[in-house]
């Protein structure tokens, strides 16, 4: 045959075929059973083992088995099995034969690595010395856990390997288990049938298992392993006597014996020494019983099979193996930084042998209350599970953890900003009373009670509850930090009026921040006219307005005013927080529509306000009434968000807030009729006959327009100023308006003005009109294009008419047929807390608050904000829990722990 022996024969194998260079990155996919044909002595199946190998036997023979002797010593002295992973078995032997041989770095290279990385990943050996570092260590009473140890403590990881984990960001265990797998494939049982390329769970028997040295530098472990499975092609074949274990009496004449070739490479000139090799064969005993699983690879052999990624468990008698065989979940992990799935498998399973099982923080008894695995647990299900009900568990826990610590680093440094336990314990208590029932005025001030008299309509129930709950708040010695919500149009800002009149009236200073100056001039204009109504002249407040637009000698006197108290209430754009800025008593800030300004932005709102109110109030000792306490109090925060955000996404961003919902409209009002029209021909002639019929009854409509200018790249989209002229034409009757960002601010307003006084009748407009304009007897709306907006932006939207007591229509006008299905959700449901539901579900969070506040959003490696609602509410129950116990955590130093490590708190921004 022209081969010295095995050995050259595999040599020249290697060498000769180099298209069997594996892609996966050098190991040699040559046929093991194609081979055996062509060389007699090995054999296949129920043949024993065949000592390849004799011949290098004598060269290394007495340091190879002296090795292997001190290898099983080393097994079972103070290391300790558990803490090396069988698979590393030979690596451990490898320590001690390199101290004795003094050999090269021995490297195993995973069949499992990309290409790019292959070459350069390699696992060599851990010291024992490191072995211990991975239990746990109790220190004072806290669990010292590995989770945050360095990467490179992981068994049977080299250095250069471990430096690859780390340059991909798997600087600790915990990094590594928090790489959660990507999806599952079904792993079947093989009775099934059997396929290429399929992820397939075997019972069988070892029948035999080979160290092969394959070249001077390449070796492999063979394992056969025979399986009864049945015979789908033929009734009858003849079977293996070994490899009964699955066969079924009834089935007996339709089954046969198939023989699995699982193979691992190595690489390395140790690796192919016999005492190794030996090592390897000597941990897979022939004859055990055993459950693989992995994916098959079809050999040219009929009835083999190769399987190069693969688990294999050795069953215990007592082992029902057909329990064993049953399908399962099998992880399928996103590649990162050119490691591969299987290789990042690999290791997470490596991470998993040696984490202990007392790695929780959270005590035994909350889990239990709230349904949760145990840490450990929970790892080991979402990378290992044995059914997609243990991986959905696991994650449970995992997403509830991620949203536990978010919850409590929040609540914790609220608490932290706070004095005494009193305070503290009632803003726990706030947090906790999710439902505030009463409705209360009495203890309101006479001028908010005369403001509340002087409005033109009466609150409605969930007004007057939302007010009580919030002056309730402002009396509390604690800052209050709530979120006021609510639909479209239900009339959150007369709510926020009241809560400014309160602190006003005892002598405070209140500022109201608007994200537009449209928004700012509306609010002023609307205070304005509700305090001329006040008949006492005691009651007429200095409010200001500063804006970008006002002018410089304007906002000097402006900030003048706050900072000696003449202003009592300011409104205007984010110029309120410009440094220049200093109040002398501020006590409460509104930010209204605050989605639209950055978590940052928000924090940084916060402390300037704070620390101003503070600093000027200091130093002009104004204010002789206020109570020590007062004075270091930081101001009271209303946030108000108009895009009504389902609670599990207003937990995660706001979860360090109350939460005050206003559940009614006002009365009268009637839901706008929505129309969703196919934008062809036909269809725009019917949406213009609507805007005749609708000007003939002396409607007012607004036309929204997905951008101001027409585009190249996006011809299909109709523009607010290319079109003006067309709908000037077409209503030639009628007054036609153009409303856009990039216009100037006096510009913009003057063109709302004319809108609202009636002066022109069809305003053309960006989205710049979604927040907050109101002008209640605007009756129609028309958008273009409107698959181009989210379904909570077309709600929005769709709320700037239907704020009168005229009965509204919407149009939404889709470029195709195949945007209709989407916008017809809006022609069903009015209800905005329903449709942002609805958006969360259909395109996540990102797309529901936008880009630039869900860039605010926490990062949640595992959780999905849309369907994961009650788990964040769980998680926050359970802050508030442990914080109620211990307040500054001191009960639960892991918590504690874990806390300072998954660093939540940055993510507030203040
Ligand atoms: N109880 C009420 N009865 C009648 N009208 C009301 C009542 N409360 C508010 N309004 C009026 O309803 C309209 C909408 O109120 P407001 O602008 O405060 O709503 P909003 O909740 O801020 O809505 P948006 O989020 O759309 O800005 C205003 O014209 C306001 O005067």
């Amino acid at each position: 045959m022209g081969y010295d022996g095995l050995d050259d024969l595999i040599d020249a194998k290697g060498t000769e075929k180099q298209s069997d260079i594996h892609p996966d990155g050098g190991a040699i996919d040559f046929d093991f059973s194609l081979m055996c044909k062509q060389f007699s002595s090995i054999r296949l199946g129920s043949s024993p083992p065949v000592e390849l190998y004799d011949g290098t036997a004598s060269i290394h023979g007495d340091s190879g088995l002296w090795a292997t002797k001190i290898c099983r010593e080393f097994l079972s002295s103070s290391v300790g099995e558990q803490l090396i992973d069988p698979d590393s078995l030979y690596e451990t032997w490898h320590i001690l034969y390199s101290g004795a041989t003094n050999m090269d770095s021995a490297t195993y290279i995973p069949d499992t690595l990309e290409t790019e990385t292959r070459q350069d990943l390699q696992f060599t050996v851990d010291k024992p010395s490191n072995l211990s570092q991975h239990g746990v260590k109790q220190n004072d009473g806290l669990v010292e856990v590995m989770l945050d140890q360095s990467i490179s403590l992981i068994p049977g990881l080299s250095k250069r390997h471990a430096r690859q984990l780390e340059n991909c960001g798997f600087h600790t265990s915990r990094k590594l288990l928090q790489h959660f797998p990507r999806t599952y494939v079904d792993l079947q049982n093989a009775q099934v049938g059997i396929e290429d390329g399929q992820y397939l769970i075997f019972i069988g028997k070892i029948k035999s298992s080979r160290g092969i040295r394959a070249s001077y530098s390449l070796s492999f472990l063979e394992v056969v392993v025979a399986c009864d499975v049945v015979d789908n092609e033929s009734p009858s074949t003849s079977r293996d006597d070994g490899a009964d274990l699955m066969s079924d009496k009834a089935d007996n004449g339709r089954k046969k014996t198939v023989f699995l070739h699982l193979k691992k490479f190595f690489r390395g000139t140790r690796f192919t020494y016999l005492p190794f090799l030996k090592s390897l064969e000597e941990k897979q005993k022939v004859g055990d019983i055993v459950c693989v699983s992995g994916k098959v690879r079809i050999m040219r052999s009929k009835n083999h099979y190769e399987m190069r990624e693969y688990n294999m468990d050795v069953l215990q008698d007592e082992k029902d193996p057909s329990f064993c065989a049953q399908g399962r979940p099998y992880p399928i992990y996103p590649s990162k930084g050119g490691l591969s799935s299987n290789f990042l498998r690999d290791v997470i399973s490596r991470a998993l042998k040696v984490l202990p099982s007392n790695i929780d923080p959270i005590p035994e008894d909350l889990a239990r209350d709230f349904g949760l695995l145990c840490l450990h647990d929970a790892y080991a299900g979402i990378h290992q599970p044995k059914s997609v009900k243990e991986a959905e568990l696991a994650r449970k826990r995992l997403v509830f953890d991620e949203f536990f610590y978010l919850q409590l680093g929040r609540l914790f440094q609220m608490l932290e900003g706070l004095g005494t336990k009193v305070e503290k314990d009632g803003l726990l208590d706030k947090y906790r009373k999710s439902e505030f029932n009463l409705i209360n005025t009495d203890g309101w001030s006479m001028l908010t009670k005369k403001f509340l008299k002087a409005l033109p309509y009466s609150l409605t129930p969930s007004q007057l509850q939302a007010a009580s709950e919030i002056i309730w708040d402002l009396k509390q010695p604690v800052p209050m930090n709530r979120l006021l919500q609510g639909d479209v149009g239900c009339g959150k800002t007369v709510v926020a009026f009241l809560a400014c009149l309160e602190v006003i009236s005892l002598g405070y200073q209140a500022a109201f921040m608007v994200p537009t100056e449209l928004l700012a001039i509306q609010h002023y204009e609307q205070i304005q006219n509700l305090l001329a109504n006040m008949e006492a002249a005691e009651c007429k407040l200095s409010v200001a307005l500063l804006t970008g637009s006002t002018s410089t000698k304007e906002s000097r006197l402006i900030r003048q005013g706050l900072q000696t108290g003449d202003i009592s209430l300011v409104i205007g754009t984010h110029s309120l927080i410009a440094e220049k800025v200093e109040f002398s008593a501020l006590r409460i800030a509104v930010v209204d529509e605050q989605h639209r300004f950055g978590v940052i932005q928000r924090g940084r709102f916060n402390s300037k306000l704070y620390y101003n109110s503070i600093s000027s109030k200091i130093s002009s000792k104004i204010s002789e009434d206020s109570s020590k306490d007062s004075v270091i109090m930081a101001p009271h925060i209303l946030a108000m968000s108009a895009t009504p955000i389902p609670r599990s996404l207003a937990l995660a961003l706001y979860g360090d807030m109350s939460l005050t919902q206003i559940t009614d409209l006002p009365p009268g009002r009637i839901p706008v009729e929505t129309f969703v029209i196919e934008g062809n021909e036909p269809g725009f002639e019917k949406v213009y006959q609507m805007m005749f019929d609708e000007l003939e009854a002396g409607g007012k409509i607004y036309l929204v327009y997905p951008v101001i200018e027409q585009s190249e790249q996006l011809p299909q989209l109709r523009a607010a100023s290319a079109d003006l002229e067309t709908i000037s034409q077409k209503f030639s009757g009628y007054n036609c308006g153009l409303l856009h960002g990039k216009m100037k601010g006096d510009e913009k307003s003057e063109a709302l003005n004319l809108f609202r006084s009636g002066e022109t009748n069809i305003l053309l407009s960006t989205q710049v009109i979604e927040i907050g304009v109101d002008i209640p007897d605007a009756s129609m709306m028309v958008v273009m294009n409107a698959e181009r907006f989210g379904i909570a932006q077309l709600h929005q939207l769709r709320g700037r008419v239907g704020r009168g007591e005229k009965m509204s229509k919407c149009i939404l006008v889709g470029s195709t047929d195949s945007s209709l299905s989407r916008l017809q959700v809006l022609e069903k449901s009015s209800d905005g807390f329903y449709l942002a539901n609805m958006d969360l579900v259909m395109r996540g969070p990102g797309d529901l608050l936008g880009r630039k506040q869900s860039g605010h959003l926490p990062e949640f490696p595992i959780a999905r904000l849309e369907i994961d609602g009650n788990i964040i509410q769980d998680a926050h129950l359970a802050a508030l829990k442990i914080l109620g116990d211990s307040l500054d955590l001191e009960k639960y130093p892991n918590i504690k722990a874990e806390l300072s490590m998954r660093q939540p708190l940055c993510l507030l921004g203040d």
